[in-house]
């Protein structure tokens, strides 16, 4: 009796944004080998799934393989899960004071970190999504300024920024939502 060469998976992490693949790479490695190609792929407008499923299905077909995306998203619950999806304009445009300000006229601060990855095993394949969601609240910023809106979002005392990075895959979106991916992987990798 032979026993089955165990498959190691690799997956091609595509994106623009430098500090996510780089938690990707902490959560995923060893087990699961980070490959990435840096595009700036088109996002529609839409629920958090709908731009999660057309970007992973634009990135396949411009990859011609398989390949893993992510959208990331915060949700102010005073504004109905705004700005969601468009975090990454309002970041830019207001900053992080602005942020704060956006909730100004509300007593509730409290916020929701969505990341949604989509796994394609290539063109015409439909996305498999996986969904990771951290609570916490908007608070004025604290911590190191390198990564997004970090300094804002206060999970438990602290703001993620202030949080050593292992700390913050832990309990974060994206650590949450590579947790099911790795499930799911583990589970392909036995089937
Ligand atoms: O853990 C995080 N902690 C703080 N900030 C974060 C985090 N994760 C994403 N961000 C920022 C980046 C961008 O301003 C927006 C999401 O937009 P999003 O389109 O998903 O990211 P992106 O355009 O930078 O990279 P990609 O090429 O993968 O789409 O929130
Ligand atoms: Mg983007």
């Amino acid at each position: 009796m032979t026993t089955p060469t165990p498959v190691r998976h690799i997956v091609n992490f595509i994106t623009g944004n430098a500090n996510k693949l780089s938690e990707v790479k902490a959560i995923l490695e060893p087990a699961i080998q980070v490959e990435s190609k840096k595009l700036d792929l088109l996002e529609i407008q839409g629920t958090l799934e709908e731009v999660t499923l057309d970007k992973c299905r634009r990135a396949a077909d411009l990859v011609q393989g398989p390949v893993l995306v992510e959208d990331t998203c915060l949700c102010f619950n005073a504004l109905n899960g705004l700005p969601g999806p468009y975090i990454k304009w309002f970041l830019e445009s207001i900053g992080h004071d602005g942020l704060n300000n956006l909730l100004a006229a509300y007593e509730d601060k409290s916020a929701k970190a969505v990341c949604t990855f989509g796994y394609s095993p290539g063109p015409g394949h439909e996305p498999i999504l996986f969904q990771g969601i951290t609570g916490g609240k908007i608070v004025p910023a604290r911590g190191p300024t390198n990564f997004g809106w970090d300094p804002i979002f206060e999970y438990d005392g602290k703001t993620y920024a202030e949080m050593e990075k292992s700390e913050k895959n832990k309990i974060s979106h994206r650590g949450r939502a590579l947790t099911k991916l790795q499930e799911w992987f583990a589970r392909e990798m036995t089937a």
